[in-house]
């Protein structure tokens, strides 16, 4: 059953042991090496998750549970645990028994594996272009020259890759993560792709024995920088307990919505809203300055009404200053916003309004701004309202 957690949750209640002694299941835990505990049989971390001797040490002190967010019953197929803890108040990362390895070090990827370190974890990174690992090394992250290498020296391997392209290439290909996993073993994919693309890595990595799980994230860099990212998690759920005490150091709330396929469509879902909302707010701010509007009085009556959005209020003035500081990769939202469209063709289902966003993107792409912030679709619409002038 899928769960959400928020950050601080009791440190995951970690647990949600489910004994109801918790200083008991505490102790217990921290007498038990790693690889007794994460057996890569899903039947073995299934017992063992509902057993006292499961899970790394938490970060945090055990502390009364608060209340769980309750849903609705049509909600039922998914579970959340959030917290309002940020990540200095994480605790010590260093209290998850395992080595952590990270592939990807890019806008996301580079604060994420920041984050696992400074919490103490035993991490270990790679990325295709090397020189981006030197900031890592020098805070303390060890250095593998593969993914395969990378994977095989730690016990839950994450990725943060920029496509499903990449994300396949990293898991599977020559030297790929899939080269280095086994039995005992879990590989985390943070990156956005669709669903058809998570379930061949899933299929690759689990034919190892290891075990796989979807985390794609909402948020961008600051959420990121902060620990303040929301996982939308799929797959094997005993990973999903073995990996929360990390995912919780990089993130504020965690969704885990069963099978793998779902983290991956939630995200699209989420991401073609937003990439439609940015489109027309981009018209809006060149609308509200052609009738003679202050575009910045535009942001502030946005701000203060019912579609108010952090997006609008902190992308809206550097648009209006046309300045695309890069948090978002315009180039990724696009690649969302095609991935969604496919997913929505999967299930025939008509999406105009997602359908014309894309095709701006694609507009924006082609004046060479895809590794500007996706804010600068507005630049696209700014070049058809001078060729109509
Ligand atoms: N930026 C954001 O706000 C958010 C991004 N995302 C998603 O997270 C993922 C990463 O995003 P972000 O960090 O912004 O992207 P970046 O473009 O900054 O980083 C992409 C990463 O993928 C690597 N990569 C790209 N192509 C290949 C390849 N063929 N083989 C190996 N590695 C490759 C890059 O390596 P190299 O350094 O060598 O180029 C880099 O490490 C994407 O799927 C994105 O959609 C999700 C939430 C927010
Ligand atoms: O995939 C990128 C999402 C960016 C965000 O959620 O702010």
């Amino acid at each position: 059953m899928p769960t959400l957690s928020t950050k601080g949750e009791a440190a995951r209640q970690m647990v949600k042991c489910s004994v109801a002694n918790a200083s008991i299941c505490f102790r217990q835990r921290l007498l038990l090496p790693f690889s007794a505990v994460f057996s890569s049989s899903p039947l073995s971390m299934a017992m063992a998750m509902t057993s006292s001797s499961i899970y790394c040490r938490p970060r945090f002190p055990i502390s009364p549970l608060r209340r769980m967010p309750r849903f609705p019953k049509s909600s039922s197929s998914f579970t959340t645990i959030a917290s309002s803890q940020t990540s200095a108040d994480a605790g010590e990362g260093g209290e998850f028994p395992g080595r952590v390895g990270f592939l990807g070090l890019g806008i996301m990827g580079s604060p994420m594996a920041i984050n696992l370190l400074k919490a103490g974890c035993d991490v270990t990174v790679w990325n295709r272009t090397k020189s981006k690992c030197n900031h890592l090394i020098d805070l303390g992250a060890k250095y593998e020259p593969s993914p395969a290498e990378v994977a095989s020296s730690c016990d839950v391997t994450f990725a943060m890759l920029a496509d499903p392209e990449s994300a396949v290439d990293v898991a599977c290909g020559t030297n790929g993560a899939v080269k280095g996993m086994g039995s005992g073993k879990g590989y985390v994919d943070a990156s956005t792709v669709d669903g058809a693309t998570s379930k061949l890595i899933s299929k690759h990595i689990r034919d190892t024995g290891a075990s796989f799980l979807e985390a794609p994230v909402s948020g961008s860099k600051k959420p990121a920088e902060d620990g303040q990212l929301i996982f939308l998690t799929a797959g094997d759920a005993s990973l999903y307990e073995i990996a929360s005490p990390l995912l919780d150091i990089m993130g504020k709330s965690r969704f885990y919505l069963g099978e793998v396929g779902n983290g991956a469509a939630m995200k699209l879902v989420v991401n073609m809203i937003m990439g439609s909302m940015m489109a027309s707010f981009s018209e809006g701010l060149l609308l509200s300055e052609k009738v003679g509007l202050d575009p910045n009085v535009l942001i502030e009556v946005i701000s203060q009404g019912a579609i108010s959005a952090p997006m609008f209020a902190v992308k809206g003035p550097s648009m209006v200053k046309a300045t695309y500081p890069t948090a978002f990769p315009l180039k990724h939202q696009q690649k969302d916003l095609r991935l969604a469209l496919g997913l929505a063709e999967s299930v025939t289902q008509p999406m105009p309004v997602a359908a014309a966003a894309n095709e701006l993107y694609k507009v924006a792409k082609s004046y060479g701004l895809s590794d500007h912030d996706f804010s600068a679709v507005i630049e696209a619409l700014r070049a058809k309202l001078q060729h109509s002038e």
